[in-house]
């Protein structure tokens, strides 16, 4: 089956700051990311980390500095935008921002059916109405605004906007973590529903593991730019063998910290070895160096020098370092566990 999303080694450079200083900012670093059909894969990592540019790069909005991506089969690029408009559809974190609020929700819902002409107006409605009943809204809703709906109502408004072309492929940035809790799980269980039916593949971006954990298929850990891990999901709750992925899960609640010393702030750099290097509470001479390799084993991969090819975590090359406030070593301190407690 051919793969909807094939992503190799993909690297995004921004130029950024003013004139007389700028900086290059690596938002994506040789990433690589299969989406296979009817798969979704969850993106996770902290603020900064690239979710957004990589959500970016798989609708082809966003160009890439160096390596390749490929939509079913054909490189992005090549293919014809009318035609990746229908294909390709994305969910965003604010509908506010995404419906137009001088559209009826049916006008905003029936947009992207432009792309077909032969459509006819009252075919477009019925369409638009059919779509509106499968998530969960009355038909009525069309004729409304999207201010005289609820946050809910118009996430699932944003929903069926992207679904109304049929998409192979439908980007979840965000999607719900501007809902209540309880509207989130609903939405949840909605995207469940129509990911079963109409067997559409995604990128799920969140900061919410839980959430992640719910949805998706497989997840990839980003960080700086580039992956740290990329697992099945019951890898991510149980097993993650990355100390950056349990940094994430310590941090989100989903265990006990007490298993991990990886703290989650933004004082890191990428160093010529691992870009973790100053906060990981694991790391090794080695791991300031040299890049981590591809370890690979039956349920995903992790960038880790800790991590055998085996999947086991190794003893390392040496003590542990720890580091300062300011990333200066220190003293080397007792390591501590990378499994997980009970
Ligand atoms: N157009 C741009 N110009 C310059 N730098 C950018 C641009 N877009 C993103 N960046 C930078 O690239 C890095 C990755 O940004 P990105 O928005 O992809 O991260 P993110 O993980 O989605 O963050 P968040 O969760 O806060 O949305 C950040 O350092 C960001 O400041």
């Amino acid at each position: 089956m051919t793969t909807i999303i094939s992503i190799r080694n993909a690297s995004v450079q921004f130029r950024s700051g003013p004139p007389w200083a700028p900086r290059i900012v690596n938002a994506l670093h040789n990433v690589s990311i299969d989406i296979k059909p009817r798969q979704i894969v969850g993106l996770v990592g902290e603020s900064g980390s690239g979710k957004t540019t990589l959500g970016r790069v798989c609708l082809g909005l966003q160009e890439l500095t160096s390596g390749t991506i490929e939509f079913s089969g054909t490189p992005i690029a090549k293919l014809d935008r009318k035609q990746l408009k229908g294909q390709l559809a994305a969910v965003l974190q604010n509908p506010r921002m995404s419906l137009n609020p001088s559209l009826r929700v049916a006008h905003s819902v029936a947009e992207p059916l432009k792309i077909d002409r032969h459509l006819s107006a009252t075919e477009a409605r019925k369409q638009v109405d059919k779509m509106l009943e499968r998530v969960g809204l009355a038909s009525g809703v069309g004729n409304r605004f999207p201010n005289e709906l609820s946050g809910g109502q118009r996430q699932r408004v944003s929903i069926a906007r992207a679904l109304i072309t049929n998409p192979k492929f439908i980007l979840f940035d965000e999607a719900v973590s501007a809902l209540d809790v309880s509207v989130q799980a609903q939405i949840l269980n909605l995207l469940r529903e129509l990911q079963s039916s109409a067997g559409f593949a995604a990128l799920f971006i969140s900061h919410d593991l839980a959430a992640t954990r719910y949805v998706c298929d497989r997840v990839v850990v980003l960080y700086h730019g580039g992956i740290m891990e990329e697992c099945g999901r019951r890898m991510l709750y149980r097993e993650a063998r990355h100390p950056y992925t349990r940094g994430l899960q310590a941090a989100s609640g989903l265990i006990d910290a007490a298993g991990t010393a990886l703290k989650l702030d933004d004082r890191a750099g990428p160093s010529s070895g691992c870009a973790l290097f100053r906060r990981c509470p694991v790391s090794m001479p080695r791991c300031e160096t040299q890049l981590p390799p591809t370890r690979t084993s039956g349920e995903g991969s992790v960038f880790c020098h800790l991590v055998s090819d085996a999947g086991a975590t190794s003893s390392g090359d040496g003590d542990p370092i720890s580091h300062d406030a300011r990333g200066a070593a220190q003293t080397p301190f007792r390591r501590r566990s990378l499994h997980m407690p009970g």
